[in-house]
């Protein structure tokens, strides 16, 4: 799949978008820390992330981009409001099947070999001899959709950053996962990388029709992006198409939109502070 630099990322064609979103959330709000003093990190925001495309959370370093995600992916405390994905309420026991994840940090054994890997997640998603070998089809395909074929039988510690990344990917992607959820997989990663993992990225969204939801606080991943989720200080600043961003804010670039969008809030909030 990361074989295909014919398709730019831009002219690949999202599936239609049915009217039920893959997440929809209302009020959501999320305290973290514990003790005398826990934050309200995630302050009451409202979104929706449309199935079948390829939804871009941006937004500066703290401001909230993981903690939302582990509160779609169910592994947040402390989360209130609505928050339902897939038809569910996040964390309902029926979506772990459903969801792929990839924390920030590659969550990969570094003494097992790639397939080795994705051996045993793979039976831990779906144990049992009777499924020997519908799991090593999924191992086998989801190695190969992150270009990790020839890599199969090196330890994951002796692969790249970038490798070790795309290692995760292939976990999350081993249960045909209906939404993706990945925080902030390019980060580290050479330009080349990072053009092949977009690539994939929309390959997923359109032959699969999977929905992904992805992290990044650089400005320029936006561009690549159907649908944008803009966040700032625990607050969704703007949910918008690249296009409807750049053209509603005069702006060249998703990046000096968003900066428009943020210093109109800081001049809305000394206003309401001297009211
Ligand atoms: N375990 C924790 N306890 C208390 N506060 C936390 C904890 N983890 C994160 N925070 C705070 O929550 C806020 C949001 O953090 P979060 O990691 O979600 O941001 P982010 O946008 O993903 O940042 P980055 O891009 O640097 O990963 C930050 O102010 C952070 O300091």
């Amino acid at each position: 799949m990361m074989n295909n630099p014919q398709a730019p990322p831009e002219e690949s064609t999202p599936h239609p978008v049915p009217a039920a979103p893959a997440v929809h959330a209302h009020g959501l709000t999320v305290r973290r820390g514990t003790g005398r003093n826990p934050r309200t990190v995630i302050d009451s925001i409202a979104f929706d992330v449309p199935r079948g495309r390829i939804t871009g959370l941006l937004g500066p370093s703290g401001c909230g981009k993981s903690t939302l995600m582990r509160s779609v992916v169910g592994t947040q405390a402390h989360v209130t409001g609505t928050l339902d994905v897939l038809g569910r309420p996040a964390g309902h026991p029926e979506l772990r099947s459903r969801i792929g994840y990839v924390t920030q940090a590659p969550s990969v054994y570094d003494d097992l070999t790639v397939r080795q890997n994705l051996d045993y997640f793979a039976a831990v998603l779906e144990p049992g001899r009777a499924a020997a070998d519908r799991r090593r089809d999924a191992v086998t395909r989801a190695i190969a959709d992150v270009d990790l074929t020839s890599r199969a039988g090196a330890l994951a510690g002796n692969l790249s950053g970038g490798q070790r990344s795309r290692v995760s990917l292939a976990v999350a992607l081993l249960g045909t996962p209906e939404l993706l959820v990945l925080d902030e997989p390019t980060v580290g990663l050479d330009p080349v990388l990072r053009r092949d993992l977009w690539n994939l990225f929309h390959d997923i969204a359109a032959t699969r029709g999977a929905t992904i939801l992805v992290s990044s606080h650089v400005m320029d991943e936006a561009e690549r992006c159907h649908d944008l989720l803009l966040m700032r200080e625990g607050r969704i600043l703007a949910q918008d198409t690249p296009d409807a961003l750049r053209s509603r804010t005069h702006s060249a670039t998703v990046e000096e939109g968003f900066l428009r969008l943020v210093d109109q809030a800081n001049t809305e909030a000394k206003a309401e502070a001297t009211r």
